[in-house]
């Protein structure tokens, strides 16, 4: 079946003093897709994302959501943008719930059935009712997300999301996004700078490199798939020193900042994860590292901030 994207960039530039920031960057994002914008420091993630979202003009290109062009039909184009570029506005005082309703008051056609629904989709239904004040930075979030898609845009964009967010915040960001990109049709579009949470949030992403689109891939079906076979597995340990003298005579590994990284295939992983947890190693997160994506990330940014 073919679908028109949602969000078009076509060979969008912006310079600044003379200068080149971005240089015809050019992408498309489909219904129902997690895309993800992945760039070190200072390559122009917030700067492609400003324009995205209507808060910076154009030097060159256009740029096209749900099919409306953002120069020339901006009402129609942004209507359809939910965003969280700075942090969202929230007032601390009130409970969650009434911070989506003040906000769904400003929204002609939001109704309360509307909110009970984003609430659920972000999964916040438990807590919706608590003061914001008393929500963890990964709650505030899901409430942003739930204020930003309430008047159910086709395109949510978020700026480096996963910012400040402990592994578990990650876990449950990418899932409640997958979820707003798999029931409501939702297309996504995330900045980061970490490959790693790239990876297991996104189905394809644009590697950005000083203004440049250096590669675009997709990395769902490829990271999916490889867990059939030998990877890289990626344990988040406490101590991965001692993690890796567990493992020796069973399982060859290393340790990478901070990780313990060990080549196994599926059925390797519970073992080890055992033999890890038997051995009084605390386990904190498991996740297939794709290599090939990972090397061509550094590769093309060698030089480079990684963050
Ligand atoms: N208003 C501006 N005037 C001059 N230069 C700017 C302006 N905004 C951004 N830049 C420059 O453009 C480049 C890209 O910046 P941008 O913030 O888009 O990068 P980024 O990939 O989002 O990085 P970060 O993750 O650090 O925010 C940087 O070199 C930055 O210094």
């Amino acid at each position: 079946m073919s679908q028109s994207p949602v969000v078009r960039l076509m060979d969008v530039s912006k310079r600044i003093g003379g200068r080149t920031i971005i240089d015809r960057v050019s992408l498309e994002v489909n219904s129902g897709e997690v895309f993800g914008f992945l760039g070190p420091n200072g390559s122009g993630k917030t700067t492609t994302i400003r324009m995205m979202v209507g808060l910076m003009a154009l030097s060159g290109g256009d740029i096209q959501i749900a099919g409306h062009s953002i120069k020339t039909e901006f009402p129609q184009a942004i209507t359809q943008v939910g965003a969280i570029v700075e942090n969202p506005e929230m007032y601390k005082f009130l409970t969650g719930y009434q911070n989506l309703l003040h906000y769904a008051r400003m929204n002609p056609g939001v109704t309360e059935q509307r909110i009970h629904e984003v609430v659920k989709l972000v999964g916040l239904s438990e807590r919706i009712h608590d003061k914001v004040s008393k929500y963890s930075l990964g709650m505030r979030q899901r409430l942003g997300v739930a204020q930003a898609v309430i008047h159910r845009p086709k395109l949510l964009v978020l700026d480096e999301p996963t910012n400040g967010l402990d592994p578990a915040g990650i876990r449950e960001l990418r899932d409640y996004l997958r979820l707003l990109a798999r029931e409501e049709g939702t297309a996504v579009f995330v900045s980061s700078h970490m490959l790693s949470e790239m990876e297991l949030m996104c189905d394809r992403v644009a590697i950005l490199q000083k203004g440049q689109i250096i590669d675009i891939r997709s990395i769902r079906a490829a990271v999916e798939e490889t867990t059939h076979t030998a990877e890289n597995v990626l344990f988040e340990v406490d101590h991965p020193d001692a993690a890796l003298g567990v493992l020796e005579g069973h399982s060859s590994g290393r340790v990478e900042d901070g990780a313990l990284i060990v080549t196994a295939d599926r059925s390797t992983v519970a073992s080890i994860n055992r033999r890890l947890v038997e051995a009084g190693i605390n386990v904190y997160g498991i996740r297939v590292k794709s290599k090939s994506l990972e090397d061509q990330f550094l590769e093309v940014t060698a030089g480079d901030t990684i963050g």
